[in-house]
């Protein structure tokens, strides 16, 4: 089995099966001991302390203040479904508005699970957050998805119905992706998309990957820098291309429309996976030859 890879930058899993459940040698920090066996637990909502909400707080706070102008317009019109910013969401709350809206829940988990209960928990709508915040002194990074990255980074766009349909098919694909033998063609695929995913708007490119929108440097960095490639979607790109691990993402892909990625998704991938399994991979910073590059938003 592959070692645990997390994002050392946004702290997201790089799709590989976590063994430990922890980064490497360090031990898991979720309670995994008392999770239910499809790995969902209690958000033990009463333990968070007042420094944790507040903590929460002053995330959100700093994250918000950076929405316009980077942020894509269907996530800043989502955000506000969080609640109150003030505090850590009760995720049995959060699910009731959910719910109403797209028939997604939020579950809680004690942190990175299995690839394969994490694709049935999409599958089935059910989106699971990870129930602990990270330390103070992880305010600008975290090695795991906490609350904070699962809550801001990923429950908005869950409030926008196609995006909400987008999820589910990806949790239905990844169960059969595991059976292909072909799940980091889709880790890559949630990678470049779900977490660091760009969308066009009128204005130039905006963000709404949920690895970006959590983090705190990486919103501007991917709109605006000179930096990074930007590469129109082109679904077996994404699958044969890598991705680094403890930077800043050096090629995004860019969609012109949650409705764009739904439909690429659509196909039977089988034929794809055999297509993209007979071709070399590309290092993440590669550029294709005659390879359209988007610009950055001014
Ligand atoms: C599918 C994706 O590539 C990745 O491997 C999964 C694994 N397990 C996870 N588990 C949790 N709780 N959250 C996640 O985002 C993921 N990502
Ligand atoms: N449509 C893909 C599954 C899939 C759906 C959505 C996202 C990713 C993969 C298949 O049949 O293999
Ligand atoms: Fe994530």
């Amino acid at each position: 089995m592959q070692s645990q890879t997390v994002d050392h930058h946004s702290g997201i899993n790089l799709g590989v099966a976590p063994v430990t459940y922890g980064q490497g040698d360090r031990p898991p920090r979720g309670d995994y001991a008392r999770a239910r066996p499809d790995y969902t637990c209690d958000q033990d909502w009463e333990a968070y302390t007042a420094e944790e909400h507040d903590l929460y707080r002053r995330l959100y706070e700093r994250q918000a203040a950076q929405l316009p102008g980077l942020a894509c317009r269907e996530f800043i019109e989502a955000v506000q479904h969080l609640g109150r910013p003030d505090r850590i969401p009760r995720f049995d709350e959060l699910s009731e508005r959910l719910y109403r809206l797209t028939r997604w829940q939020v579950v809680a988990v004690p942190g990175l699970i299995p690839e394969e209960a994490f694709f049935k928990l999409l599958s089935e709508r059910r989106f699971p957050v990870t129930n602990w915040i990270r330390k103070p002194e992880e305010f600008d990074y975290v090695v795991e998805p906490d609350v904070f990255h699962d809550l801001f980074g990923h429950v908005p766009l869950l409030f926008n119905p196609v995006f909400a349909d987008y999820m589910q098919a990806y949790g239905a694909g990844g169960l059969k992706a595991s059976r292909l033998g072909a799940c980091e063609m889709l880790a890559r695929l949630y990678w470049y998309t779900v977490e660091f995913g760009l969308i066009r708007s009128d204005d130039g490119v905006r963000a709404y990957g949920a690895g970006i929108l959590s983090s705190a440097g990486e919103l501007r960095y991917s709109v605006c820098s000179p930096e990074p490639h930007r590469v129109p979607f082109a679904l077996e790109r994404i699958m044969r291309t890598r991705y680094k691990i403890d930077t800043y993402q050096a090629t995004y892909f860019v969609i012109d429309s949650f409705q764009q990625l739904f439909d690429a998704t659509e196909p039977d991938f089988t034929p794809i996976y055999e297509r993209v399994r007979a071709q070399p991979e590309i290092a993440a910073g590669t550029v294709l030859p005659g390879e359209t590059l988007l610009s950055p938003a001014r």
